[in-house]
């Protein structure tokens, strides 16, 4: 692959996008037909605004501290870019939940273009054509019909098991195998054989180079100069150019090939595995053109992995590695499944409800690592009053997450892992609704919320319940004076793995022996 060499010097280049993107924020400032004042926020300096100020890698850290100073609702702009900084939960629910028809909308930036991602259905414009991703993905993922996939759950949880009694070292590559088996199931019928599956392994790399293209500060940079996406890949510090080239290539090709398996196999006239782009293929009930619809089908079923591969994944690390420092969390949960179910059982989905602990440890999970800690930008598609603010249309707004359940006001000490805050003193689930983990801001907001949230919730519990009864997780040499989780940043957070003892529990050894 060739880069073009630009005609004018960088450092020309670099001052002319300069000029050009500033003259285009202030003349949008001066369109706005109103004199109501934007929310606060730092004031930055001409070009860059606050940019500088901001966190590298943990963003939400810089945005938390601008909340002492401005309060639930922060605008500034980035690279020449408005945001929208949102700092509060009832802030957000108000905004994006109740006014989700003017923020529902994604930033088109010439960032995704130079990452090849723009068709993917988390990267839309609020439109007809995310409507029909949202209606196809709907199909397989709402509350309803994620229920229909908790077999596959249960048995890839099973699964799980057997791999970690067999090979407890590569625990990290058996949670990859199951999150990822997971959603190639579900998504293409498709079961997996390996940790080195053909259409697995492209697409692992293909999540782990997005997670550093996107990272927020980088984003906004190359967004607002589009001219540094030009620069040659081998000018020294250039090397996301490489990773850019090589991620438009693995977008294709992860789109492509599971697609073709399944039309394949429509084709030879043999009768796939039930799933959702075979149904999709299958279903008379098209309005849309052909092209469009296969299209659309295609997109959606790639952005499956893209959005629930890692963030699946990493929430179980998270556990994983949480009960190594919590063995009285561990302990507590045991003993009620050994209460439960009987020591030696496996659970079941249908043990949910007589496990009030175990589902406090999953809420305390999701509650304290929020992988996306400003969930995925969404931008407003007209402009907004509110609270005697104005906030201008194509505003990109950033919804603080991992502030959120930091505040929620009906806990303290939200810095410590503590499942019991889940729990009555009598050992009940204290907050009963069914949306308890689904709705919470870990998956977003609005119409743009994660549609994957129940699969991932139901993936979850079984896995946990299961890993639980099963094995028992302790620190290995080495590992004994570690007293929390390390959290690599970036776009997404990912919990630092360390060497951990796996052992089953009395009673197990010969059942994991048999799987
Ligand atoms: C613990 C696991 C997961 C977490 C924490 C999570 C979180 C999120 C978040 C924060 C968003 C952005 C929401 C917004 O814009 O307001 C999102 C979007 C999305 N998620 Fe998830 N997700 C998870 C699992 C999944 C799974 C398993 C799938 C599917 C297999 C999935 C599919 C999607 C899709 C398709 C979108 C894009 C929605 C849109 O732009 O309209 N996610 N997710």
């Amino acid at each position: 692959m060739s880069f073009p060499v630009p005609f004018l010097s960088l450092k020309e280049l670099f001052w002319l996008s300069c000029v050009l993107v500033s003259t285009y924020a202030f003349l949008r400032g001066r369109s706005s037909r109103t004199s109501i004042p934007h929310p606060p926020g730092p004031r930055g300096i001409p070009f860059i605004g606050s940019l500088l100020s901001v966190h590298p890698t943990r963003p939400y850290t810089t945005f938390a501290k601008w909340k002492a100073q401005y309060g639930d609702l922060v605008y500034c702009t980035l690279a020449g870019q408005p945001v929208l900084v949102i700092n509060s939960e009832r802030v957000a629910r108000d905004l994006m939940d109740k006014r989700s028809h003017i923020y529902s909308d994604r930033p088109q930036v010439s960032h995704d273009i130079y990452l090849g991602i723009t068709s993917k259905t988390t990267q839309l414009p609020y439109g007809a054509q995310w409507r029909m991703h949202s209606k196809l993905i709907q199909k397989v993922l709402k509350r309803d019909a994620a229920q229909a996939h908790c077999d596959t759950h249960l048995r890839l949880a099973i699964a799980l098991l057997s791999d970690l009694y067999t090979d407890p070292s590569s625990f990290e590559e058996h949670f990859h195998k199951l999150t990822a088996s997971n959603i190639l199931r579900i998504t293409y019928g498709y079961d997996m054989t390996s940790h080195n599956d053909p259409f697995c392994t492209p697409m692992v790399e293909l999540v782990e180079r997005l997670k550093a293209g996107m990272a927020t500060v980088r984003m906004l940079t190359l967004s607002a100069f589009p001219i540094l996406q030009k620069i040659p890949p081998w000018i020294p510090g250039a090397s996301w150019q490489w990773n850019a080239h090589r991620l438009r290539g693995l977008t294709v090709q992860c789109g492509d090939e599971p697609f073709d398996w399944v039309q394949e196999q429509i084709d030879q006239g043999k009768t796939p595995p039930h799933s959702m782009v075979s149904d999709l293929l299958q279903d008379d009930d098209v309005s849309a053109d052909h092209m469009t619809y296969m299209k659309a089908i295609k997109d959606a079923a790639g952005t499956m992995f893209i959005a629930g591969f890692e963030t699946t994944y990493t929430t179980l690390l998270a556990f994983f590695l949480t009960m190594v420092l919590h063995p009285d969390v561990q302990r507590r949960a045991q003993e009620e499944i050994d209460r439960c179910i009987g020591q030696g059982s496996l659970p079941v989905f249908k043990n949910r409800d007589e496990l009030p602990y175990v589902e406090a440890v999953l809420r305390e999970v999701m509650r304290m690592y929020v992988m996306l800690p400003l969930g995925l930008p969404h931008s407003t598609s007209s402009e907004d009053v509110y609270d005697g603010f104005f906030i201008p249309k194509g505003t990109i707004v950033l919804p603080n997450a991992w502030l959120m359940v930091r505040e929620d006001s009906r806990w303290t000490s939200t810095d410590v892992f503590d499942p019991s805050r889940h729990l009555t003193a009598s050992g009940d689930l204290a907050f009963t609704s069914t949306t308890e983990i689904s709705g919470s801001a870990a998956f977003g907001f609005g119409r743009r919320k994660c549609p994957g949230r129940f699969m991932a919730e139901n993936t979850l519990w079984i896995t946990i319940a299961s890993i639980l009864a099963a094995f028992t997780i302790s620190p290995a040499k080495g590992s004994e004076t570690r007293r929390s989780v390390e959290m690599k940043d970036g776009f997404a957070r990912t919990p630092v793995a360390f060497p951990c003892n796996i052992k089953p529990r009395m009673g197990y050894e010969e059942l994991l022996g048999r799987l």
